[in-house]
Protein backbone atom coordinates (compact mmCIF):
# COMPACT_ATOMS: atom_id res chain seq x y z
CA UNK A 1 0.00 0.00 0.00
CA UNK A 2 1.06 3.47 -0.80
CA UNK A 3 2.05 5.65 2.30
CA UNK A 4 0.39 9.25 2.22
CA UNK A 5 3.17 11.61 1.50
CA UNK A 6 5.61 9.48 0.39
CA UNK A 7 7.29 9.54 -2.93
CA UNK A 8 6.06 7.24 -5.54
CA UNK A 9 8.69 5.68 -8.27
CA UNK A 10 7.64 3.51 -10.71
CA UNK A 11 11.09 1.22 -12.03
CA UNK A 12 10.85 -1.32 -14.89
CA UNK A 13 12.19 -4.76 -13.02
CA UNK A 14 13.00 -7.24 -16.01
CA UNK A 15 13.90 -11.10 -15.16
CA UNK A 16 16.43 -13.21 -17.10
CA UNK A 17 17.65 -16.26 -17.17
CA UNK A 18 17.74 -19.74 -18.55
CA UNK A 19 14.69 -22.03 -18.90
CA UNK A 20 13.11 -23.54 -15.82
CA UNK A 21 15.15 -21.74 -13.55
CA UNK A 22 12.16 -20.21 -11.87
CA UNK A 23 11.60 -17.01 -13.33
CA UNK A 24 8.04 -16.86 -13.77
CA UNK A 25 7.53 -18.96 -10.16
CA UNK A 26 9.62 -16.25 -8.66
CA UNK A 27 6.92 -13.51 -9.95
CA UNK A 28 4.04 -15.26 -9.00
CA UNK A 29 5.00 -15.95 -5.53
CA UNK A 30 5.87 -12.21 -5.09
CA UNK A 31 2.71 -10.64 -6.99
CA UNK A 32 0.14 -13.59 -5.96
CA UNK A 33 1.75 -16.13 -3.34
CA UNK A 34 1.21 -18.66 -5.42
CA UNK A 35 3.59 -21.11 -6.42
CA UNK A 36 2.87 -24.02 -9.31
CA UNK A 37 5.04 -27.41 -9.40
CA UNK A 38 3.94 -27.59 -13.17
CA UNK A 39 4.45 -23.83 -14.06
CA UNK A 40 4.12 -23.66 -17.56
CA UNK A 41 7.33 -22.18 -19.60
CA UNK A 42 6.67 -18.58 -21.10
CA UNK A 43 6.16 -17.76 -24.30
CA UNK A 44 8.12 -14.36 -25.50
CA UNK A 45 7.95 -12.63 -21.94
CA UNK A 46 4.48 -11.23 -19.44
CA UNK A 47 3.94 -8.51 -17.84
CA UNK A 48 3.27 -8.35 -14.05
CA UNK A 49 2.76 -5.90 -11.79
CA UNK A 50 3.21 -4.95 -7.71
CA UNK A 51 3.40 -2.79 -5.26
CA UNK A 52 5.67 -2.28 -2.06
CA UNK A 53 6.68 0.39 0.52
CA UNK A 54 9.63 1.12 1.75
CA UNK A 55 10.50 3.60 4.19
CA UNK A 56 12.09 6.34 1.26
CA UNK A 57 9.35 5.51 -1.20
CA UNK A 58 6.32 3.75 -2.42
CA UNK A 59 7.74 1.59 -5.19
CA UNK A 60 5.23 0.37 -7.83
CA UNK A 61 7.10 -2.36 -9.82
CA UNK A 62 6.69 -2.78 -13.54
CA UNK A 63 8.34 -6.66 -14.16
CA UNK A 64 8.82 -7.73 -17.20
CA UNK A 65 9.26 -11.85 -16.79
CA UNK A 66 11.16 -12.92 -20.11
CA UNK A 67 10.64 -16.33 -21.84
CA UNK A 68 14.17 -18.52 -20.85
CA UNK A 69 14.07 -20.70 -24.42
CA UNK A 70 16.54 -19.47 -26.41
CA UNK A 71 14.31 -18.70 -29.81
CA UNK A 72 13.22 -15.78 -27.47
CA UNK A 73 16.82 -14.54 -26.96
CA UNK A 74 16.42 -12.09 -29.92
CA UNK A 75 13.21 -10.32 -28.21
CA UNK A 76 15.03 -9.69 -24.58
CA UNK A 77 17.14 -6.26 -25.19
CA UNK A 78 13.32 -5.23 -25.94
CA UNK A 79 12.58 -5.92 -22.33
CA UNK A 80 15.75 -5.37 -20.32
CA UNK A 81 16.37 -1.89 -22.35
CA UNK A 82 15.55 0.74 -20.18
CA UNK A 83 15.04 -1.41 -17.05
CA UNK A 84 16.01 0.00 -13.33
CA UNK A 85 16.78 -3.32 -12.32
CA UNK A 86 17.53 -6.79 -13.39
CA UNK A 87 17.01 -9.96 -11.74
CA UNK A 88 19.55 -13.08 -13.19
CA UNK A 89 18.16 -16.20 -12.00
CA UNK A 90 19.74 -20.03 -12.07
CA UNK A 91 19.09 -23.32 -10.43
CA UNK A 92 21.41 -24.38 -7.61
CA UNK A 93 21.20 -27.68 -8.99
CA UNK A 94 22.01 -26.81 -12.41
CA UNK A 95 25.51 -25.82 -13.50
CA UNK A 96 24.48 -24.83 -16.94
CA UNK A 97 21.74 -22.59 -15.92
CA UNK A 98 24.80 -20.86 -13.68
CA UNK A 99 26.74 -20.67 -17.14
CA UNK A 100 23.97 -19.02 -18.45
CA UNK A 101 22.91 -16.58 -16.11
CA UNK A 102 27.07 -15.51 -16.22
CA UNK A 103 26.33 -14.89 -19.99
CA UNK A 104 23.04 -12.79 -19.10
CA UNK A 105 25.01 -10.52 -16.91
CA UNK A 106 27.85 -10.20 -19.80
CA UNK A 107 25.30 -8.97 -22.46
CA UNK A 108 23.39 -6.66 -19.61
CA UNK A 109 26.42 -5.06 -18.70
CA UNK A 110 27.68 -4.48 -22.49
CA UNK A 111 24.67 -3.19 -23.55
CA UNK A 112 25.21 0.50 -21.23
CA UNK A 113 22.39 0.54 -19.14
CA UNK A 114 22.91 3.13 -17.12
CA UNK A 115 23.39 1.90 -13.44
CA UNK A 116 20.46 -0.38 -13.43
CA UNK A 117 20.30 -2.89 -9.40
CA UNK A 118 21.54 -5.77 -10.59
CA UNK A 119 20.78 -9.10 -8.61
CA UNK A 120 21.86 -12.59 -9.11
CA UNK A 121 19.49 -14.98 -7.68
CA UNK A 122 20.15 -18.59 -7.05
CA UNK A 123 16.15 -20.30 -7.15
CA UNK A 124 15.92 -23.83 -5.85
CA UNK A 125 17.05 -23.72 -2.29
CA UNK A 126 15.02 -26.15 -1.39
CA UNK A 127 16.92 -28.68 -3.86
CA UNK A 128 20.13 -28.37 -1.57
CA UNK A 129 20.57 -32.21 -1.59
CA UNK A 130 21.24 -32.10 -5.53
CA UNK A 131 22.98 -28.70 -5.27
CA UNK A 132 25.55 -27.96 -7.93
CA UNK A 133 26.49 -24.51 -8.01
CA UNK A 134 28.41 -23.59 -4.60
CA UNK A 135 27.30 -20.63 -3.07
CA UNK A 136 30.56 -19.07 -2.75
CA UNK A 137 31.07 -18.90 -6.66
CA UNK A 138 28.00 -17.69 -7.01
CA UNK A 139 29.05 -14.71 -4.34
CA UNK A 140 32.27 -13.98 -5.96
CA UNK A 141 30.56 -13.73 -9.20
CA UNK A 142 28.37 -10.96 -8.35
CA UNK A 143 30.43 -9.25 -6.24
CA UNK A 144 33.12 -9.04 -9.44
CA UNK A 145 30.42 -7.91 -11.26
CA UNK A 146 28.48 -5.14 -8.41
CA UNK A 147 25.62 -7.49 -8.35
CA UNK A 148 24.22 -8.39 -4.76
CA UNK A 149 23.40 -12.16 -4.39
CA UNK A 150 20.35 -14.05 -3.05
CA UNK A 151 19.26 -17.71 -2.42
CA UNK A 152 15.71 -18.11 -2.85
CA UNK A 153 12.98 -20.74 -3.54
CA UNK A 154 9.92 -19.64 -4.91
CA UNK A 155 8.49 -22.99 -4.18
CA UNK A 156 9.02 -22.59 -0.02
CA UNK A 157 8.91 -18.78 -0.17
CA UNK A 158 12.55 -18.77 1.21
CA UNK A 159 13.93 -14.84 0.44
CA UNK A 160 11.39 -14.17 -2.26
CA UNK A 161 9.68 -10.82 -0.48
CA UNK A 162 13.16 -10.50 0.88
CA UNK A 163 15.01 -9.83 -2.84
CA UNK A 164 12.02 -7.97 -4.40
CA UNK A 165 12.43 -5.43 -0.69
CA UNK A 166 16.20 -5.42 -1.61
CA UNK A 167 15.73 -4.38 -4.68
CA UNK A 168 13.28 -1.61 -4.20
CA UNK A 169 15.41 -0.10 -1.41
CA UNK A 170 18.34 0.33 -3.42
CA UNK A 171 15.97 2.05 -6.25
CA UNK A 172 14.41 4.09 -3.55
CA UNK A 173 17.65 5.48 -2.40
CA UNK A 174 19.30 5.30 -5.54
CA UNK A 175 16.51 7.30 -6.51
CA UNK A 176 16.62 9.70 -3.54
CA UNK A 177 20.05 10.64 -4.36
CA UNK A 178 20.72 10.74 -7.59
CA UNK A 179 16.84 11.34 -9.70
CA UNK A 180 18.06 11.50 -12.75
CA UNK A 181 20.11 8.22 -13.07
CA UNK A 182 17.49 6.24 -12.21
CA UNK A 183 15.53 4.90 -15.53
CA UNK A 184 11.73 5.11 -14.38
CA UNK A 185 8.94 4.02 -16.12
CA UNK A 186 6.95 6.60 -18.02
CA UNK A 187 2.93 6.71 -19.56
CA UNK A 188 4.26 5.09 -22.47
CA UNK A 189 5.71 2.04 -21.06
CA UNK A 190 3.12 1.87 -18.94
CA UNK A 191 0.13 2.07 -22.26
CA UNK A 192 2.89 -0.65 -23.83
CA UNK A 193 2.69 -3.04 -20.84
CA UNK A 194 -1.21 -3.11 -20.78
CA UNK A 195 -1.64 -3.87 -24.24
CA UNK A 196 0.27 -7.01 -23.38
CA UNK A 197 -1.09 -10.40 -21.37
CA UNK A 198 -0.92 -8.50 -17.71
CA UNK A 199 -1.26 -10.68 -14.10
CA UNK A 200 -1.10 -9.42 -11.02
N1 LIG B 1 11.84 -27.23 -6.27
C1 LIG B 1 11.61 -26.04 -6.82
N2 LIG B 1 11.02 -25.96 -8.04
C2 LIG B 1 10.82 -24.72 -8.56
C3 LIG B 1 11.17 -23.55 -7.88
N3 LIG B 1 10.86 -22.49 -8.67
C4 LIG B 1 10.31 -22.99 -9.78
N4 LIG B 1 10.27 -24.34 -9.72
C5 LIG B 1 9.77 -25.25 -10.74
O1 LIG B 1 10.61 -25.16 -11.87
C6 LIG B 1 9.85 -25.26 -13.07
C7 LIG B 1 10.11 -24.05 -13.95
O2 LIG B 1 9.61 -22.88 -13.30
P1 LIG B 1 9.24 -21.56 -14.09
O3 LIG B 1 8.84 -20.55 -13.09
O4 LIG B 1 8.31 -21.84 -15.20
O5 LIG B 1 10.66 -21.22 -14.72
P2 LIG B 1 11.01 -20.07 -15.76
O6 LIG B 1 12.40 -19.64 -15.46
O7 LIG B 1 9.96 -19.01 -15.73
O8 LIG B 1 10.97 -20.87 -17.14
P3 LIG B 1 10.78 -20.27 -18.65
O9 LIG B 1 9.45 -19.60 -18.68
O10 LIG B 1 10.85 -21.49 -19.53
O11 LIG B 1 11.92 -19.33 -18.89
C8 LIG B 1 8.37 -25.40 -12.65
O12 LIG B 1 8.01 -26.75 -12.68
C9 LIG B 1 8.36 -24.87 -11.22
O13 LIG B 1 7.37 -25.49 -10.44
C10 LIG B 1 11.78 -23.66 -6.58
O14 LIG B 1 12.14 -22.69 -5.91
N5 LIG B 1 11.98 -24.93 -6.12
Amino acid sequence: MARPGNKIIQPKLVLLGDMGTGKTSLVLRFVKGQFLDQQESTIGAAFFTQILSVSEATVKFDIWDTAGQERYHSLAPMYYRGAAAAVVVYDISSLDTFARAKQWVQELQNQGNPNPVMALVANKSDLDSKREVQIQDAEEFAQEHGMFFMETSAKTAHNVNELFYEIAKKLAIAYSSKPSEVNLNNETQERRGKLFCCTG
